[in-house]
């Protein structure tokens, strides 16, 4: 059976970083077809939308998307709706993808670059997991007007709403649950409910939820404390679950103790395993264009994509096994590298990976 991928590069890095992902497919000779596709600014110059019904289709004719990064500052000033950024939160949207894994694995090689100490992070293999389709990203109304009431009453303001409804939060708790119980069963949920009614609600039902999970350990964590706790003991954590705001900026956390922002993967699902599998950095404007930016998140990405949607976990342990085995050579882009190793630029990676995946198979043919 053919496996269709809509390849939706997008803009800055975007394009460098999926050329390389694609290469490492190619390379593990499975039956791939690939729909290509602009996104983001690309699309808005192609076609003077963010995220164009042709872009939409190509997607729903494929079983997941892989995707690159999009934004630019020179976008910034268009209305809201044309921005760059549009096109992945419609994405989201549209796809129902509502369910986000976010893993921060330290790879052994890269305890030194890792802003924290190698002891403190050693061994780290943390999940996050962030709710994707709500929350204050989606919450109606949002907008600006004039104020109707209070001390600046008259004055002009501008507003959001943070929401989440039942069914919402219980479908983000069991795959949270679901994920827990297949690693180290611990779940951790990170609310603000101190503060926040709509984090309240999130939390009693992550209580009620866990009644149906009872091998699985269930705390909670303010935010505040939780973003505190990841630089201070990230390995205390095993899963972490999430609402959208808060995860977009812990995973972010996250990244660093990895190494690098250009090490964490994803994969955003929906209930029957359709996925959109990016990157969790964007696009990179500062970097863009010259051949320094790190394919390794993407290329796990990719690894993600097989095991999830594809049910290729051998596939996907190939990849993984080969970007262990480039950083084991000591190959490292700007980003990770340190005195002793060897650096490289985006396509040099992404051979290596490659050539990684053609050694292994040549020696599992021998052997
Ligand atoms: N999913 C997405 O498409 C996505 C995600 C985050 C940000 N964005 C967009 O990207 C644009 C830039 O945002 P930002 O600067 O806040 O975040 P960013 O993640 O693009 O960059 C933050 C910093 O990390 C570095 N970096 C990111 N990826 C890297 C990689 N693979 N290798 C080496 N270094 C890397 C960048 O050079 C930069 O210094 C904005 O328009 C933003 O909205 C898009
Ligand atoms: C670009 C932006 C809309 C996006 C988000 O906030 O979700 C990004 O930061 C991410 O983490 O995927
Ligand atoms: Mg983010």
């Amino acid at each position: 059976m053919t496996l269709k991928i809509a390849v939706l590069p997008g803009d800055g890095i975007g394009t460098e970083i999926v050329t390389q992902a694609i290469a490492v497919l190619d390379a593990l000779s499975l039956p791939l077809e690939y729909g290509h596709a602009p996104v983001g600014g690309a699309a808005y110059e192609a076609h003077g939308h963010p995220l164009p019904e042709s872009t939409l289709e190509v997607c729903r004719k494929a079983d997941a998307i892989l995707f690159g990064a999009v934004g630019d500052w020179k976008y910034d000033s268009l209305e809201r709706k044309l921005r760059p950024e549009q096109a992945i939160l419609g994405l989201r949207k549209q796809f129902g993808l509502f369910a986000n894994f976010r893993p921060a694995i330290l790879y052994p090689e890269l305890a030194n670059a890792s802003s924290l100490k190698p002891e403190v992070v050693a061994g780290l293999d943390i999940l996050i997991i962030r709710e994707l389709t709500g929350d204050i990203y989606f919450g109606q109304p949002r907008g600006r007007r004039e104020s109707p009431d209070g001390e600046f009453a008259g004055a002009p303001e501008a507003f959001d709403t943070m929401r989440y409804s039942r069914p919402e939060v219980e479908r983000i708790a069991h795959v949270a649950f679901g994920a827990a119980r297949k690693r180290g069963k611990r779940l951790t949920s990170v609310d603000k409910a101190n503060v926040l009614e709509t984090f309240q609600f999130w939390k009693d039902i992550m209580i009620e939820v866990s009644a149906q999970y009872p091998d699985v350990a269930l705390d909670h964590m303010y935010v505040d404390n939780a973003a505190m706790q990841l630089v201070k003991a990230p390995k205390k954590f095993d899963v972490i679950v999430t609402g959208n705001m808060f995860g977009d900026i812990l995973s972010d956390e996250a990244a660093m103790l990895t190494g690098s922002i250009g090490m964490l993967p994803s994969a955003s699902l929906n209930a029957r395993n359709f996925g959109l599998y990016e990157p969790s950095h964007g696009s990179a404007p500062d970097i863009a264009g010259k051949g320094v930016a790190n394919p390794l998140a993407t290329i796990l990405s990719a690894a993600m994509m097989l095991r999830y949607t594809f049910n290729r976990p051998d596939a996907a342990d190939t990849i993984e096994s080969a970007v262990k085995s480039v950083l084991a050579q000591g190959l490292r882009t700007a980003d990770i590298f340190e005195a002793g190793t060897t650096k490289v630029g985006t396509a040099e990676m992404g051979a290596a990976v490659v050539s990684a995946i053609k050694a292994g198979k040549t020696i599992s043919k021998e052997t």
